[in-house]
């Protein structure tokens, strides 16, 4: 039919939870329902697309893994490279949802849409938020609106972009939002509609490649605190980090505790970005003594995705310049 081709790629989560009671949202098995369940839950998605699903999964993505990612991202490029295919939707768990979708908005080698979904009670919770975040994530990755956005995020009737969102409740299902950057759009009574789209670099405009990239550089996050822990710090070096994500202090302040052995470290060749603990706003250059030890400033990524973005980033150089503009790129 002249319907686009939807794939949806099914990963776990509580979007695929099953608890004891209807009234249990918390304490369930997430990922224990099957694509197929997901699906025939709501067939409104098949007024949209040509619907087809794939288990790639079955986690709680508390615990995801940068296997499950290279595994996942290869598959979204072949499916993608298909004429046949128009689009993907992942379900997913909201742990690490963020993560995941920043990830391939790295490395997602097409400008078809892909779509990330989750949800905050399990599917068989009433008022179960599963089969409308589904049935709108469908909606999004059929739809041309959303091609060239980038990796997209729905839940709540909300468009997000991978790199902004972030989970902001522990347990809301608003829990997905791009504090101050903002939204990109919603869906209004059953359509997508985008009022804005991110400046930063993704997908086709993305230098990654994951070709004979088989694992992820080891990248540690050490959060900063009152005291410090240089001990966590050194810990780091010795196991081997290639690089270190700092979630400092307001604008990536590095607690005097810590500085010396994170100068240590980039002196040894680590490469350290600081990030920050506080949910809004750039960390950018301050401090002389941080441009003198080389540490390198994360902007608005929380250290979760700046995390990734160093990952990627030293599968391809450990040229401090060309580190610090791709922070300023992507
Ligand atoms: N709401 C959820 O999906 C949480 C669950 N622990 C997961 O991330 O898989």
């Amino acid at each position: 039919s002249s319907k686009p081709n939807i794939v949806i790629l099914a990963t776990g989560g509580t979007i695929a939870g099953s608890a004891s009671s209807d009234t249990a949202t918390t304490g369930y098995k997430a990922g224990a329902i099957g694509i197929d369940t997901l699906i025939n839950a709501v067939p409104e998605a098949k007024n949209y697309a040509n619907i087809s699903g794939e288990q790639l999964c079955s986690i709680d993505s508390k615990d995801m893994t940068s296997q499950i990612w290279l595994k996942l991202a290869n598959r979204v490029n072949t499916l993608l490279a298909q004429d046949n295919v128009d689009g993907i939707v992942i379900t997913h768990g909201t742990d690490t949802l963020e993560e995941t979708a920043y990830f391939l908005d790295l490395t997602v080698k097409s400008n078809k849409p892909v779509v990330l979904v989750g949800a905050m009670r399990p599917a068989t919770a009433i008022s179960a938020d599963g089969p409308m975040n589904l049935l709108n994530a469908v909606r999004v990755a059929a739809n041309k609106q959303a091609v060239g956005k980038g990796v997209l995020v729905t839940m709540n009737d909300e468009i997000n972009s991978a790199r902004d969102v972030t989970k902001t409740n522990t347990l809301t299902t608003s829990t997905f939002k791009a504090p101050e950057l903002g939204v990109l759009g919603y869906i209004e009574d059953g359509t997508p509609v985008f009022y804005r789209e991110s400046t930063r670099r993704n997908t086709i405009n993305s230098d990654f490649s994951l070709e004979n990239v088989m694992n992820l550089p080891y990248v540690p996050i050490i959060y900063s605190h009152a005291d410090g822990d240089s001990i966590l710090i050194d810990a780091a070096v010795k196991a081997g980090a290639q690089g270190i994500i700092y979630a400092g202090t307001g604008n990536g302040s590095v607690h005097k505790t810590d500085e010396e052995a994170l100068a240590r470290a980039a002196a040894a060749g680590i490469i350290v970005v600081r990030s920050s603990r506080v949910t809004n706003g750039a960390v950018i250059q301050s401090e002389q003594s941080y441009v003198d030890e080389h540490f390198l400033n994360g902007g608005t990524l929380n250290p979760q995705k700046a995390r990734i973005l160093l990952q990627l980033a030293l599968t391809k150089t450990h040229d401090l310049n060309k580190i610090q503009t791709m922070f300023n790129e992507y």
